[in-house]
């Protein structure tokens, strides 16, 4: 054969395989229709209308979703991003049921780059029987009767971020909410998970500022460094730089996190004489306790060290970001509805009685109880209203079965997003949307069909549903009601931006920091 035929034939043949494939392809995949999606590019899709995260005002996507969802009156659609892949929101009860309960789709591969943060084998991301076994180790750290003996903890640490308030007060200066509420989730996240007080940054009106601990400030720059990457996800493959620092501050924090659970088992075993059980009220020692009775030799390797660490670092990141933003978007909503605040004081005094008024009107000398933090109901209706419409987090399952359907759609091949921003605001399910209305989640009160969209597990779900939902939930509800009600009780807050938004970051944050003018209230 010629050098010219076998040009032709290797043109005819190239084009006529690509063809067969992509016909192949399109086979296996059933023919129903793909969810909608909103006008796109044909090469690039919806690249060029996502907002760029780098910007210093950059609002979070889910803002752009929302007005999506509310200008096509979606409940289910799509959009792609090329390399990515593409994208299905699901705002509709059913669909949010199918992804996370009956089909319980395994995690995104998009979590990939949090991975150094997390750690390998970290809870978050594991899937099946590996999954099943980590959570079990940890559930008992996160039951109720656990969390009874955190809230003196808790109460403790709120001291450090009233003292804050009250220095911004004395000062007439204004002061970073969102700012303060990190540094307090970190420290009781540190102190609860793993027994360490790993200080704040500013400390306490009398403690040096040197007293934040080195492995938290290590925590913090990879949490940058890999978050950055997280919602830029072509970054990581084009920035060098970033995946050199990763590794170097991820060899750090695992050294030091190794370290902390070897003081910790050093501590169980100088207490009992043995690496047995202790009280210690931490969720390491109850985690090591368990995972040494469960060895065969009762001892720990290094295996099993390690992951260990990857649960520790994935409870530090899961357990502080998101309870502050939690804690930063509900004294921001109380500011702005002064009523509101009002009634949550007053139930505050009712019912938690004397806690909070001692003579510097700050002291948690009588912390609240458990039950009486329970009994708390119109408190507890304003963190929910406050999780609708701010909810920290989403959730990305992969749906790989090319035929999976909902609704008579394709939804195979993507990548389910759950937005709780989109669902929780999503006009077809509530009544005015955007309005912070309490009452909403308090039974009695639920009287429109659209209002009962409260009491729906599938379409208000901040924590997320099914087996995958957070294991911190009772926690973080505990920690951002003790926070807030001292927080109210001492201060009346008036918020200096009144038109924040959502931050494009993992979380979603206040953008302009919950800044805040405060003054001490009467005691
Ligand atoms: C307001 C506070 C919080 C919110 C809104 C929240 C929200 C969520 C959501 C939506 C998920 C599911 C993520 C997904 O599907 O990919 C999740 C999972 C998780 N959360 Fe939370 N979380 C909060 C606090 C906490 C706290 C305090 C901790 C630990 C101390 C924690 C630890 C975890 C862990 C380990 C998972 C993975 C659970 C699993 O896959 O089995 N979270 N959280």
């Amino acid at each position: 054969m010629d050098t010219a035929s076998l040009q032709q034939k290797v043109k005819v043949a190239v084009p006529t395989i690509i063809l067969c494939w992509w016909v192949l392809r399109r086979a296996r995949q059933s023919r129903l229709p793909r969810p909608p999606s909103p006008p796109g590019h044909w090469l690039l899709g919806h690249a060029l209308q996502l907002p760029d995260p780098s910007g210093p005002d950059a609002q979070h996507v889910d803002v752009l979703l929302l007005e999506w969802a509310r200008k096509y009156n979606w409940t289910v659609f799509s959009f792609w991003v090329p390399i990515v892949g593409r994208f299905i929101v699901a705002a509709d009860p059913a669909l949010v049921r199918q992804v996370l309960v009956t089909e319980n789709y395994p995690k995104a591969s998009l979590y990939g780059n949090l991975l150094p943060l997390l750690g390998e084998g970290s809870m978050l991301v594991a899937e099946g029987s590996e999954w099943a076994a980590k959570r079990k180790v940890f559930n008992p750290g996160f039951s109720p009767g656990f969390l009874r003996g955190v809230v003196a903890t808790v109460a403790e640490k709120v001291q450090t971020l009233c003292e804050k308030c009250s220095q911004a007060a004395d000062s007439a200066e204004e002061l970073g909410l969102h700012e303060a509420t990190v540094d307090f989730t970190a420290d009781v996240i540190a102190q609860v998970a793993f027994g360490e007080d790993w200080g704040t940054r500013g400390g306490r009106a009398d403690a040096p500022s040197a007293a934040v601990a080195p492995t938290r400030q290590l925590m913090f720059e990879l949490q940058w460094e890999c978050t950055q990457n997280q919602i830029t996800p072509l970054r990581i493959y084009t920035n060098l730089l970033s995946r050199l620092r990763i590794w170097r501050l991820q060899r750090l924090l695992d050294a030091d996190m190794v370290a902390v659970v070897h003081r910790r088992i050093a501590a169980l075993s100088e207490e009992d004489g043995t690496s047995a059980p202790s009280g210690r009220k931490d969720i390491l020692s109850l985690a090591l306790k368990q995972t040494q009775l469960d060895s065969s030799s009762g001892t720990l390797g290094s295996a099993e060290v390690s992951d260990v660490v990857a649960q520790m670092k994935t409870f530090f990141l899961a357990g502080h970001d998101t309870t502050s933003t939690m804690i930063s978007w509900a004294i921001w909503l109380l500011a702005m509805h002064p009523k509101v605040c009002e009634e949550v004081r007053a139930e505050v005094a009712k019912v938690l009685g004397p806690w909070g008024s001692d003579s510097s009107g700050l002291g948690m000398a009588l912390p609240p109880t458990y039950e009486a933090l329970q009994e708390c109901e119109y408190l507890e209706a304003v963190m929910q209203e406050t999780l609708r419409l701010y909810p920290p987090g989403g959730s990305a399952r992969y749906v790989s079965d090319p035929n999976a359907t909902f609704a008579g759609m394709n939804i195979g091949n993507s990548i389910l997003y759950v937005s709780h921003y989109v669902l929780h605001r999503h006009p077809a399910l509530w009544d005015e949307p955007d309005e912070f209305h309490p009452e909403r989640f308090l039974k009695g009160l639920a009287t429109s069909e659209k209002r009962n969209a409260a009491f729906d597990p599938f379409a208000f779900g901040p924590f997320s549903r099914g087996p995958r939902d957070c294991i911190g939930k009772y926690f973080a509800m505990l920690e951002g009601k003790i926070a807030v009600a001292a927080l109210v009780r001492a201060f009346d807050f008036s918020a200096v931006h009144p038109d924040e938004t959502i931050r494009y970051r993992v979380t979603q944050q206040p953008q302009k920091g919950a800044r805040m003018r405060v003054r001490h209230r009467p005691q």
